[in-house]
């Protein structure tokens, strides 16, 4: 089996006048579904782009499937799907041109597997592009990225405009790609729900600077909340603590729950109750306090 990583950023940096990407470094696993969070402004778009070989970088290396854009940008082209943030504008020119045009750039283009897209999510493709709607130009342009069969899916805000029906029905059809063909997915996206139902590592980013990767599941089984009556001495030394409420009873939340609940323990501290954590408490606590340890007075 072929163990070479689907993307490999090695200290890649970029600087707009008010914003810089700070020199990012991440491996990413092949056939395992990464999401890209971070608030608005941070810098998710603009790795996209590197990694589309769109925009350069000022400094660093990219390696796609093991490959870099100076040697094989040919070849990297034809393994990624990309479904950008604002589908490409095909102007007055028919989805059906648009759709021949792009199977002919792509070697392991799937005529079938676009006839049957189409047709499932109901795209009519014989409409000019600008006449169409911002969700059937969201769901032509996954449409396309799927057909190429890509070793790699980049999907920026992949959801966005799509009603339930076609959010499940994309959902569905990036886990088997995921699944059974062993594509390798980044996804951009502000929707927990996605987050949840299609990741499996998180990679956090926060005003251009790297915060670190989760495994999803982890994350989940680590953090909880845990309710107390006693409130300790100093909140913030009780290991894995990185917020608490004082209330009756207070609330601490730990991203550790093992490691709290023997320092509480131990402190001869009684927990009342241990209760999961919303996702997106999670990665907002860990985005908004970088790791320092919270309070908040009844
Ligand atoms: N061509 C450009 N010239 C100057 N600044 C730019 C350019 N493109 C992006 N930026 C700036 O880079 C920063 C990051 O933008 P980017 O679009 O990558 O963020 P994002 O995380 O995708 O945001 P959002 O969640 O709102 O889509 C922003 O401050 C943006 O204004």
């Amino acid at each position: 089996m072929n163990n070479t990583p689907a993307i490999q950023l090695n200290d890649v940096s970029k600087k707009y006048d008010d914003f810089t990407l700070d020199s990012l470094s991440i491996t990413l696993e092949k056939g395992l579904a990464y999401a890209l969070i971070g608030p608005n402004g941070s810098g998710k778009s603009t790795i996209f782009r590197i990694l589309n070989g769109l925009l350069q970088p000022h400094t660093g290396s990219i390696k796609i499937a093991g490959l870099s854009f100076q040697q094989d940008d040919y070849f990297i082209k034809n393994k990624i799907g990309y479904v950008p943030e604002n589908p490409i504008d095909h102007g007055r020119v028919r989805a059906s041109e648009v759709i021949n045009f792009i199977s002919r750039l792509y070697p392991r283009w799937d005529r079938k597997l676009c006839r049957d897209l189409l047709a499932q999510c109901e795209v009519k493709t014989d409409k000019p592009f600008n006449q169409m709607s911002k969700g059937m130009k969201k769901k032509l342009s996954l449409v396309l990225a799927l057909s190429i069969r890509p070793e790699i899916l980049l999907l920026d805000e992949p959801m966005d405009g799509l009603d339930f029906f076609s959010q499940k029905f994309f959902t569905e059809q990036i886990h088997h790609f995921l699944q059974q063909e062993g594509t390798s997915v980044l996804m951009a996206t502000h929707r927990v729900e996605d987050i949840r139902r299609i990741s499996d590592v998180l990679l956090l980013l926060n005003k251009g600077r790297f915060l670190g990767e989760y495994e999803k599941d982890q994350l989940l089984d680590n953090w909880k909340t845990l309710w107390i009556e006693q409130l300790p001495a100093n909140p913030q030394k009780v290991a894995g603590v990185v917020k608490w409420e004082e209330g009756s009873p207070h609330r601490l939340v730990s991203k550790d729950q093992h490691k709290t609940v023997k320092d509480l323990t131990t402190s001869g501290i009684h927990i009342t109750r241990t209760t999961p954590l919303e996702l997106d408490e999670i990665l907002q606590t860990i985005l908004i306090q970088d790791g320092n340890p919270t309070h908040k007075s009844a």
